[in-house]
């Protein structure tokens, strides 16, 4: 589509007026010339309720003071260097476990469901690094209040993944009163979400030492001035942390295993390099991901051919704008067609192929400097959790290579389809694997 109807693409959805950018100097003229007006996110009356609980929240915020402050929380709290490196340890535990269980599965050469396994091993990741509480696997059954959470998230993905159609034609709004989605969303998500999370800040807040934070809910705790946050700003980017970083991470280890189970030459390089700097005898160890490079621009090479969110998250105008000589009227949601920009053939050769080498000895970085590759997007809406997404990724990846050769069941080859659903292109079926210890 965007070959057939160029870099500027417009439509209507009901009453939305929609563009599409799909090319690197668009890209560059909305999220860098004209950052500050599509700075901001269009309002979806049900959805953006759902999950920004009552509009509280990051993700879904429009560009102005709150959004402004807790994105300065997360820059210069929770994200900063200190922080991500504070939590070495609790990565080195949580992929032990998960290692256990990937170990205790493929004995013997059997089949089994990776993509259940990293959904897991994310949520726990993330809730430890949140809240200092884990979801699965533990030997202590869990409480009632975090059975009702954990169960409030499949509705919550569910739900995510529809068309209101009261979003696009208000007078069309009953049908989705009909529906029921609000009831389900007054009466069962929000409630089982706060009771949750509320009593998890209480219990934070009886003995949680500044000088020392757990996890962080303590580091929010600790917020006093204009950062200090109310119990439901805490509980809205709790919720948004753990949505934004748990799929993005598990889908991206899906497609790097899938790549490199069909491109076995690409996995035997990366075993040779993992032979080479860490040895078979040695655990890997987070010190040595400065010193794989080819593991490093297997990464890059999975964000630019499966990136995660191959729309992005979408932009909005308050006001109207002229961009390169369109006027785009105010109140226009604004979609950067990054999957098309990562697979245009006038700026990546063999864009279909999967080829890591394409990235040894280049600069090219994917923190948002270089229009042409932008997984995490760019500019002031750009992904704020990149700090921890990059050890994430990265290291569960050299810790799956090292430990492990990857192939798919006899007779059962990978499906490498996308299947799009709320803005994440995740594989198209379960990732169904053998693995064999190195
Ligand atoms: C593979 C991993 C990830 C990818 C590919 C990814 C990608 C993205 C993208 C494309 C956006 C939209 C940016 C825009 O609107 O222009 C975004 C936003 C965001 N991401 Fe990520 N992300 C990842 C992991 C994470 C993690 C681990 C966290 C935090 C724990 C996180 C937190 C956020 C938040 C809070 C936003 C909203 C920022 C705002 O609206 O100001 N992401 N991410």
């Amino acid at each position: 589509m965007a070959r057939k109807y160029g870099p500027v693409m417009s439509f209507r959805l009901g009453v939305r007026p929609h563009i599409i950018i799909s090319s690197p100097e668009m890209a560059r003229q909305v999220l860098k010339e004209h950052d500050v007006e599509f700075a901001s996110r269009p309002l979806f009356s049900t959805i953006s309720r759902l999950v920004s609980h009552n509009f509280q929240d990051l993700i879904f915020a429009p560009h102005g003071e709150r959004w402004k402050m807790l994105r300065r929380v997360c820059g210069t709290e929770l994200f900063t260097a200190s922080k991500v490196s504070h939590f070495a340890s609790t990565r080195k535990r949580e992929l032990g476990a998960f290692g256990a269980i990937v170990e205790a599965s493929a004995k013997d050469g059997h089949e089994f469901d990776l993509s259940s396994m990293l959904h897991e091993y994310f949520t726990n990741l993330m809730t430890c690094v949140l809240f200092g509480r884990k979801f699965y696997g533990t030997d202590t059954p869990l409480t009632p209040e975090a059975e009702a959470y954990k169960a409030s998230w499949a509705i919550q993905a569910k739900e995510s993944r529809r068309l209101f159609a009261g979003d696009y034609i208000p007078a069309m709004r009953w049908l989705d009163t009909l529906r029921g989605t609000q009831n389900r969303l007054k009466n069962e998500v929000l409630p089982a979400r706060s009771r949750f999370l509320e009593a998890v800040i209480e219990e934070h807040a009886k003995d949680f030492d500044p000088e020392n934070p757990r996890d962080f809910v303590d580091v929010m705790l600790t917020l006093g001035g204009e950062d200090k946050l109310s119990n439901d700003q805490i509980i809205a980017l709790l919720q948004d942390l753990l949505l934004a970083g748990t799929g993005t991470s598990k889908g991206t280890i899906e497609w790097a295993i899938s790549e490199l189970i069909v491109n076995p030459r690409v996995q035997e390089k990366a075993h040779e390099e993992l032979d080479r700097v860490v040895g078979r005898d040695r655990p890997l160890e987070e010190s040595h991901l400065n010193d794989l490079p080819y593991i490093q621009a297997i990464v890059k090479e999975v964000f630019r051919k499966r990136p995660i969110a191959p729309l992005g998250v979408p932009h909005y105008n308050d006001r109207e704008v002229t961009l390169a000589g369109y006027t785009i009227p105010a109140h226009t949601t604004v979609l950067v067609n990054i999957w098309a920009i990562h697979h245009d053939p006038s700026v990546w050769s063999d864009p279909e192929l999967f080829l890591p080498e394409r990235f040894l000895g280049s600069d090219h970085s994917v923190l948002g400097n270089d229009f042409d590759l932008l997984p995490f997007s760019s500019g002031r809406r750009r992904c704020v959790g990149i700090p921890l997404a990059m050890p994430h990724v990265t290291l569960t990846l050299a810790y799956l290579l090292h430990r492990w050769s990857w192939r798919s069941p006899l007779g059962k080859p990978i499906e490498m389809a996308e299947l799009a659903g709320a803005g994440i292109a995740g594989v198209a079926s379960p990732r169904i694997v053998c693995a064999s210890h190195r």
